[in-house]
């Protein structure tokens, strides 16, 4: 079998205390009750011809570091469709979902969170994390075969997924005055698509339990679907955390630390977390992009001048860095940024 400590499901479920290693002793400073935040909706349909949408867009990322995108191509239904899957294949009898268990030192898979250290506070959740594009990353010994329509819906997003990604990223590009390939570029053609099934079981103590603790994406950007109709996510801005609010038709999209690097410090990789509930549970979907492992990502070129130095040195392979900070609970941008 491969590895599997206990899910926090089956936790939840037995209804047994909450382990040691899942509790922030002095409270996290959990605030459920943070505003909500006043989070850009934009048509993503209008990028391409509307200045001001394009200017929308900048703003937003360079201040929140995110926004609620609309008009993407996928009906409300379709969405439903996709939450509807994750939902089932959670749903599932554990010996069902252990088909698809992660091993140990492998990051694809079905189980709870990654244990990197010892002091490590756990996040209450379980998940499902595959490769889903290109096509021939897929490694569909991990994929659910239960419910049925699993792999079909999937393989529609990871597509539709990777068509939003390359749209918005060529307006991040626009919306700087630069060539609208340039992120396109820097990223490659081995560019991934990879997905992470959050499963948020009701947690009995929400003010000393994380679903996921404060980080930033170590992506060029992400595209997350939220649940439909239970909150969680959280943004900090200006040392405050504000409340992530539902669009159950919009895809919210962030800036991970690689895009932020590339814009040299022009799009803000935001940090954020999810609180848990004591009454019901959430699912979310994570589509994380990442760069080919083997470019050089740095700051363009046409953002640095004398009056705006390059803020940032130039990675490779920066998934492998952050888990390294991760691993030693710092920051992993800090690997990249050029201190003054
Ligand atoms: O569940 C969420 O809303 C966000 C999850 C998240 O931040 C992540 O998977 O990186
Ligand atoms: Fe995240």
């Amino acid at each position: 079998m491969g590895y599997l400590s206990k899910t926090v499901q089956e936790l939840a479920f037995r209804g047994e205390e909450v382990p040691e290693n899942y509790i922030y002793k002095d409270g996290y400073s959990g605030d459920t009750n943070a505003p909500v935040m006043e989070i850009p909706v934009i048509d993503i349909g209008l990028l391409g011809t509307s200045a001001e949408e394009l200017e929308r867009l900048k703003s937003a990322l360079s201040t929140w570091g995110c926004f609620q995108g609309v008009n993407h191509g996928m009906t409300l239904e379709y969405l439903n469709q996709v939450r509807e899957i994750a939902k089932q294949f959670f749903q599932l009898p554990l010996e069902e979902k252990q088909k698809y268990v992660r091993e140990e030192n492998d990051i694809e898979g079905y189980g709870n969170d990654m244990v990197l250290s010892e002091q490590q506070k756990l996040d209450w959740t379980d998940r499902l994390y595959l490769s889903i594009y290109p096509e021939d990353q897929r490694r569909l010994k991990f994929w659910p075969e239960n419910p049925e329509a699993f792999r079909s819906i999937m393989y529609e997003y990871s597509l539709k997924m990777q068509s939003v990604s390359e749209v918005v990223l060529k307006a991040m590009a626009r919306s700087l005055g630069l060539g609208e390939n340039c992120f396109l570029e820097q990223y490659g053609e081995g560019s991934k698509l990879h997905a992470r099934f959050n499963f948020y079981p009701i947690c009995p103590r929400p003010d000393l339990v994380l679903g996921v603790k404060p980080h930033a994406d170590g992506t060029a950007i992400t595209l997350l679907l939220q649940d439909e109709s239970v909150e969680g996510l959280q943004f900090m801005k200006a040392n405050q955390w504000f409340k992530a609010p539902i669009i159950p038709e919009a895809v919210l999209i962030n800036v991970g630390d690689q895009a932020e690097i590339s814009s040299n410090g022009a799009f803000k990789s935001p940090v954020h977390r999810v609180v848990t509930n004591s009454e019901r549970e959430r699912i979310s979907l994570a589509v994380f992009y990442i760069p080919d492992l083997d470019k050089e990502i740095g700051p363009f070129e046409g953002l640095i001048d004398e009056s705006r130095p390059s803020l940032y040195r130039t990675v490779k392979n920066y998934v492998d860095i952050y888990f390294q900070y991760y691993q030693q609970g710092r920051r992993p941008m800090e690997a990249a940024k050029i201190q003054d």
